[in-house]
């Protein structure tokens, strides 16, 4: 199967005009923010989240689209140029089309160039799937098996990383864990290997619950592990010793007064996606809720705290 892929660099501006419209004439639309944008932005973390960070336009965005084979790409094109020229775009003459034809099983090989096993902690590394039979580990190394094509939460995103340290250092095989947000599944997979088995993972995305499953599948802990789709804390009545959440600074916020009540005492809150500027507010909320700060961790303009509930 073969695919066209359309890139249309362009302003900032003319981000939402120019999508909305390729979005009602292609299979699917992504942007790719440069990264002073992606800077400024902090909600659109979740886009960043799934970019490759070595191919950020180096200005403005690139919006990409994606026709299948079957599609007559020369009226594609037309349309869009039709569209450009009769809508009032910002630097309308700057805007560049590139096009090229992908092979999605050279798709497919491309990850298997970037995606290596990787060492995250002390224990935990990441390999992928087609690693695991070469991969030489230490005796104590802790395997998280993932494939990277299933989207997002590879590890090799800095507060994904700085949480799997503090799983790795806080969690017991008793505790009962819920990890809000749970993405490609990666912080569940992490404290099953710490030895936890009352797990639960939850996100607000379909999509992130369908590829959890999958690699929980993988890692043999679909057993234990409770997966919905869920909203922040808002519908939980349990109680838990560790909630670890990897979002965004202001979501983070709007859910640490829940956390505080559904932890159980000296229980963890583990929170990132935190953005260098936020921390001291968030830190402000947190002691203000009743938390110690027990540890905070910094890395490329991200910040992951752990809070103890006193
Ligand atoms: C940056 S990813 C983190 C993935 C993974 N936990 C990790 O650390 O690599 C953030 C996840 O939070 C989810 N999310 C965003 N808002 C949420 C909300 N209000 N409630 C639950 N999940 C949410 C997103 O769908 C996404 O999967």
């Amino acid at each position: 199967m073969k695919w066209h892929e359309v890139s249309i660099h362009t302003k900032e501006s003319n981000e939402e005009m120019l999508s909305g419209f390729l979005n009602t004439i292609s299979k699917g639309v992504s942007i790719e923010h440069s990264l002073d944008i992606l800077k400024k932005k902090i909600d659109n973390f979740d886009d960043k989240y799934r970019l490759d960070p070595t191919d950020y336009p180096e200005s403005d965005i690139r919006i990409i689209v994606y026709f299948d084979e079957t599609a007559d790409i020369s009226g594609k094109l037309q349309e869009i140029r039709d569209f450009i020229g009769s809508n009032p775009l910002d630097a309308r003459d700057d805007i560049n089309i590139i096009t090229r034809e992908i092979d999605e099983e050279d798709w497919e090989n491309e990850w298997k160039k970037y995606f290596h096993s990787f060492r995250v902690s002390e224990e935990f590394v990441i390999v992928p799937s087609w690693e695991l039979e070469d991969y030489e580990f230490r005796e104590d190394d802790k395997l998280i098996k993932l494939d990277p094509g299933m989207a997002f939460g590879t590890g090799d995103h800095p507060t994904t990383s700085m949480c799997l340290k503090m799983v790795e250092a806080t969690v017991k095989p008793h505790h009962k864990i819920i990890d809000v947000g749970t993405g490609s599944g990666i912080l569940t997979i992490g404290a099953h290997l710490m030895g936890a088995r009352d797990l639960k993972a939850t996100d607000i995305d379909e999509l992130s619950i369908k590829v959890a499953r999958e690699n929980f599948e993988l890692n043999a802990c679909v057993n234990d592990v409770v997966l919905e789709t869920g909203d922040l804390l808002k519908s939980e009545s349990g109680q838990y010793d560790i909630i670890i959440a990897n979002i965004l600074a202001h979501i983070i916020d709007e859910m640490i007064d829940d956390a505080y009540t559904r932890l159980n005492t000296d229980g963890s809150f583990i929170a990132s996606g935190i953005i260098t500027e936020a921390r001291d507010g968030i830190v402000d909320h947190m002691t203000r809720a009743g938390f110690e700060i027990k540890e905070i961790l910094e890395d490329s303009g991200w910040v992951s705290i752990h809070a103890v509930k006193g």
